[in-house]
């Protein structure tokens, strides 16, 4: 039986330092709308509540900024991704900033516990801190860490106490208990914008990472299909489109954390149509448009949904 998209709208910013992202899920269906396109119109969606309200909190847990609200989020997240699966439906997820991408991958295990899942991480952040080593006690710096249920404790340089510790080890377990994903089922696309102990972390962990230079030196194609054997072992695949993969200075700074010498639009879309012609992926998740940081109009969210076009073309292909 073939699964019908269902999108997900995740207004959710609080886990960047800088307000906005919330605001790029309506940014691309305004992209759409403006080239008469009906996208939006086509398919079920799901608007989540969010925690946004929380900004106005004193921030007194600095290790890891409003991670109560943000621990609710994930959770709201990854009870909607799981029951849109069990469901029958493809969660279509849009966020706002990336700490989200723990809701939708513990979604994926809740709805399917004793399935091994894979992970492609296209970005061009590592986004494996935790608050024992994150710099900024931003969270959307840490859904991977979350994810693998690993705090690099190796690296600590944050004492990481009280409600931080509280919510950040409940955190690791929303959906199931404990790791969501094995670190050998990870691989990254783009990550160009690392600290110390995320570089030192990756090594540790063996994670790849295929860089820009090389995915066009050996060729795009080539570099998914190694992926695509890795995860020969992973009977499910999670999607983390960061737009900050992208180029900056090439598509937009329209994102809290742009960083230049990245992917071009073409080359996202070629990466995630050819890992859904696998048929093995779970989600697909859109994250970080910030349109109030776009000085090209609304160009990032344009970008964003050209990309999203493009790829829900091949998904209603393979579902
Ligand atoms: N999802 C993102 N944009 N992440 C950016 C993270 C930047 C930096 N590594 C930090 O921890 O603050």
């Amino acid at each position: 039986m073939s699964k019908s998209i269902k999108i997900i709208k995740n207004r959710s910013d609080i886990g960047a330092g800088t307000r906005g992202s919330d605001l790029g899920i309506d940014a691309i269906e305004i992209a759409a709308i403006n080239e008469k396109n009906d996208y939006f119109n086509q398919f079920d969606f799901e608007d989540l509540e969010t925690e946004n309200e929380s900004i106005y909190n004193k921030v007194t847990n600095s290790f890891a900024k409003r991670v109560k609200s943000v621990y609710e989020q994930c959770e709201r997240l990854s009870t909607s991704v799981a029951r849109n699966i069990n469901e029958g439906n493809f969660p279509l997820v849009i966020s706002g900033d990336h700490s989200s991408a723990l809701g939708t991958i513990s979604g994926i295990k809740a709805a399917h516990p004793n399935k091994r899942l894979g992970v492609v991480w296209i970005d061009a952040h590592a986004d494996i801190h935790s608050p024992y080593t994150s710099p900024s006690g931003n969270i959307h710096g840490m859904p991977l860490a979350a994810a693998l249920a690993d705090d690099n404790l190796d690296c600590q340089i944050n004492e990481v106490t009280g409600d931080t510790e509280k919510y950040w080890n409940a955190m690791k377990n929303i959906g199931v208990d404990g790791a969501k994903v094995l670190a050998q089922d990870v691989v990254y696309f783009g990550v160009r914008d690392t600290e110390e102990p995320e570089d030192k972390q990756i090594a540790k962990l063996g994670i790849k990472n295929y860089m820009v230079h090389e995915v066009r030196y050996r060729g795009l194609e080539t570099c998914v299909n190694e992926v695509l054997d890795t995860m020969s072992n992973c009977d499910m695949i999670y999607i983390s489109f960061d737009v900050d993969s992208m180029d900056c200075d090439l598509i937009s700074y329209g994102t809290g954390t742009p960083v230049p010498k990245g992917f071009d639009q073409h080359e996202i879309i070629a990466i995630i149509n050819q890992l859904l012609a696998s048929k093995k992926v779970a989600s697909v998740e859109f994250v970080e448009v910030n349109p109030l940081l776009d000085f090209k109009g609304n160009k990032m969210a344009e970008t964003a949904f050209e990309v999203l076009d493009a790829v829900t073309k091949q998904l209603k292909e393979v579902l």
